[in-house]
């Protein structure tokens, strides 16, 4: 088991080089955030990349926690397999809209219904404010993607809320995110994914670690101590976390550390 005394001594980045935290690897369940998080963010979604050396790590840990390693994103789980292809690893994919329990489950399951054609529709239009607004649309919930044209944040939020004006009953929230607005269904969230996914081996019988630095992963910084759990953020120290790491780099570091001393990213 970790020991409560070890995560007392877990340093606050960036104020350290590495965290002192060294859990044992057969107790623990790692949980990832993947967007500012495993990865720098990027100018587009499609932009991301791997550093080369962090899928050998993520496949080692997972093969050292017997399989209790799992990404926890907003993106599809397509996506997610796209950007660390060949490798398929556990996830909750969607905020918590579609899982996988492990690298030989069948199905993605998806936990959320499409959503409604003209209400996407009517989502989707709003990119026409500006050309350089992305829709990232998954299905079950659209994202509208402002990095590339900040200046209409606002108007984003603006015309968003002015749908649900018009239809208070749909049900949908609204998730602000980095340069990001997505609108998804209610009721799911990566805390009910992790809920979820922690009640399957081999992650029911291990004490989580969760690693997020987005408004999505709040929801699950909220539920890791009644789960017994330890959390980290990343580039701010989010309420109720244990930890936070001062960006992608020192949570790559660290990952690298946990199965190779001599490994850097
Ligand atoms: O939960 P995460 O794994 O952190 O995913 C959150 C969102 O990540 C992606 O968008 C964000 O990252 C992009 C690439 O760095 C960046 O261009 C964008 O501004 C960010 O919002 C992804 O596209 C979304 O679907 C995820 O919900």
């Amino acid at each position: 088991m970790i020991k409560t005394e070890d995560i007392a001594l877990l340093p606050s980045y960036p104020e350290s080089d590495h965290p002192v935290f060294s859990p044992l690897l057969e107790d623990c369940a790692f949980l990832l955030d993947i967007d500012g998080t495993l990865l720098d963010l990027a100018p587009t979604p499609s932009e991301v990349v791997v550093p080369p050396e962090l899928p050998e790590v993520l496949s080692e840990l997972h093969m050292r926690t017997d399989g209790a390693l799992a990404l926890v994103s907003g993106r599809s789980l397509a996506d997610i397999d796209h950007i660390f292809r060949p490798m398929l690893l556990p996830a909750v994919g969607g905020h918590g809209a579609e899982m996988r329990l492990s690298v030989d489950s069948e199905a993605d399951a998806v936990r959320a219904p499409p959503m409604d054609k003209d209400l996407k529709k009517r989502f989707v239009a709003i990119a026409s404010l500006d050309p350089r607004i992305i829709v990232e649309d998954k299905g079950y919930s659209i994202a509208l993607h402002y990095r590339k044209a900040p200046n209409f944040e606002r108007a984003i939020y603006d015309a968003v809320s002015a749908i649900r004006a018009d239809l208070p009953e749909a049900p949908i929230d609204v998730l602000p995110g980095k340069a990001v607005c997505e609108i998804k269904n209610a009721g799911i969230s990566k805390a009910t994914g992790v809920k979820e996914l922690l009640k399957h081996e081999p992650f029911n019988v291990r004490r989580p670690i969760f690693i997020g630095d987005d408004v999505t992963d709040e929801s699950v910084f909220a539920i890791i101590p009644d789960l017994k759990g330890v959390s980290f953020s990343v580039g701010r120290h989010a309420h109720g976390v244990d930890g936070y790491f001062s960006g992608p780099t020192d949570v790559r570091q660290w990952l690298a550390s946990l199965v190779d001393s001599s490994m850097t990213i």
